[in-house]
């Protein structure tokens, strides 16, 4: 029998063939170092697949956690990652060791619609990148970004969102939209210095592609640690990057017809800001129309879709629990009134509502993983040893999700952040939406205001219910870059009319 095997050419060609499967498995997925974190071991080629379901990586993540501690390693198919879960240990990555872990990795899906790594959310932790992303911020503070002189803009959208609340009340509707719309009028009033009538096929067109860019990464960032199915999904490839470049294309119009107007003494939005900047001798080399048009793309993508899946998670979570919305609204009536829309100034005086809108963030979890971090220095995280260039994933799920931080996690209970007997709002030290350290979320401010102004005025003006005898609507989100709520239907009814 041996024998026959050894010489059966065939035989010979697969035993071959699983050597060599078995020799790149374990070269691969060798520890880099010898105190490398633990984790569990992977298939060949596919690594630690194996452990994961179709839906809930942050969940199959969070649940090895348990087996092999709050920092462990992964083998991603064709990649080791090191995860960060806990508050422990997400504290000691992004905050106590913020500058050894700031980088972003190369990553074979940012390749495909942002090569060079242009603009913040891809950039790599250089001294160039800090001076953009340090002109970024500041040049956006000193429009209002983040600050109160920023409320009148977003009031101004407000109005037209519940202008448009007005026109669709009554019967069942879903307001993923209008919604979308509305808050990426913010960014382009900022950035643009224009804004969109919802109707303005420009902006749907711009919402409806980057939905679908969004859409693709989750499949996407699959076929970034599985790299032999690429070849099968050319056409996925090919879409992704159209998409990409699309929204990166209407960036540069921007770019071109502010240039063509351009004038020095009237530095009037962000684009105009950055051309000025662009034409400072020490900036030429760097603050280049490719820099701006992704930085453009960064704020447009991570400013709209952040804000307005956390506003649609809101609204999901009201209609789901009417007796907490009755509370949010007693409390806005008591304090704004029927006459007013409330104000940032009104923050304070609304803790029960603050109070909802953190519970709203903490449950809906919209990053569960946060962008890849990577290590720009040899580090340690948890006792082990990581080498620089090492990929970081860091499950902000496991955080906002521990029993032992929020007994019962699953439910929806603003009281996790109200002090009833003082009437105000309680810090938890585990709640951490926008991350921290150096690489914290740059509209971080701006969202906060907008999703007070934007869900206070809207639980102010409107009464938001499920549709009568239909089914309650599921709070398992739909995981891709973020995790949105599954599409749902309201009624909206006007208050105090
Ligand atoms: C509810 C709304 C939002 C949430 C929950 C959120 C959350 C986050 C998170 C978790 C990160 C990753 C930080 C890290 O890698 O450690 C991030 C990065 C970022 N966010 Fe936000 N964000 C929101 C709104 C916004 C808005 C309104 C803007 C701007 C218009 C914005 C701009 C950015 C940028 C530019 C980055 C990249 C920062 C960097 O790489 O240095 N975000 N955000």
């Amino acid at each position: 029998m041996m024998m026959s095997f050894s010489t059966d050419p065939i035989s010979l060609l697969v035993l071959f063939l699983i050597i060599i499967l078995v020799w790149i498995t374990v070269k691969h997925y060798r520890a880099p170092c010898k105190n490398f974190p633990p984790g569990p071991w992977g298939l060949p080629i596919i690594g630690s697949f194996i452990y994961f379901g179709k839906h809930a990586p942050y969940k199959d993540m969070m649940r090895l956690s348990k087996q092999y501690g709050d920092v462990y390693s992964l083998k991603m198919g064709s990649r080791i990652v090191v995860v960060v879960s806990g508050t422990d240990a997400i504290k000691e990555c992004l905050v106590q060791k913020g500058n050894d872990f700031a980088d972003r990795p190369y990553l074979w899906v940012i390749d495909q619609m942002n090569p060079k790594y242009d603009g913040i959310v891809h950039g790599h932790f250089d001294d160039k990148w800090q001076r953009r992303r340090q002109f970024a911020h500041t040049t956006l503070r000193g429009f209002g970004f983040g600050k109160t002189e920023m409320e009148s803009k977003v009031a101004e959208e407000i109005l037209f969102l519940l202008d448009e609340f007005r026109n669709i009340q009554g019967k069942p509707v879903n307001t993923d939209s209008v919604i979308n719309r509305s808050v990426s009028n913010v960014i382009c009033s900022v950035a643009f210095g224009k804004r969109f009538d919802y109707s303005d096929p420009i902006l749907g067109f711009m919402i409806d592609i980057m939905g679908k860019w969004f859409e693709s990464s989750r499949k996407m960032l699959e076929l970034d640690v599985l790299p032999f199915l690429r070849p099968f999904n050319k056409q996925l490839i090919d879409n992704f990057s159209t998409f990409a470049n699309e929204v990166k294309k209407f960036c540069m119009q921007q770019i071109d017809e502010h240039r063509e107007a351009f004038d020095e003494n009237n530095i009037g939005d962000f684009i105009d800001a950055y051309l000025a900047e662009a034409t400072k001798e020490h900036s030429k080399e760097d603050f280049t129309d490719n820099h701006l048009a992704q930085t453009l793309v960064d704020l447009f993508s991570a400013g709209t879709e952040t804000t307005a899946t956390t506003l649609r998670w809101g609204l999901l979570f009201m209609v789901l629990h009417p007796k907490i919305q009755q509370l949010v609204f007693n409390e806005i009536d008591q304090v704004v009134g029927p006459n007013r829309l409330p104000r940032l100034a009104d923050r304070t005086y609304l803790p029960y509502t603050e109070a909802t809108l953190c519970e709203i963030q903490r449950l809906g979890s919209i990053t569960p993983i946060i962008l890849p971090h990577a290590a720009l220095v040899d580090s340690t995280l948890g006792g082990y040893d990581i080498p620089k260039g090492t990929e970081i994933s860091i499950i902000l799920w496991s955080m906002h999700l521990d029993p032992h931080a929020w007994p019962n996690p699953d439910e929806f209970d603003p009281n996790r952040f109200y002090d009833q007997k003082t009437n105000a709002l309680k810090k938890n030290e585990n709640f951490m939406p926008f991350s921290a350290g150096r690489r914290v979320c740059m509209g971080e401010q701006l969202a906060k205001h907008e999703l007070f102004l934007y869900f206070s005025a809207m639980i102010n003006q409107f009464k938001f219910s499920l549709p009568v005898g239909t089914k309650k609507p599921s709070t398992d989100g739909v995981f891709g870059l973020t995790l949105v709520p599954r599409p749902y239907q309201v009624v909206i009814e006007e208050r105090n009319i």
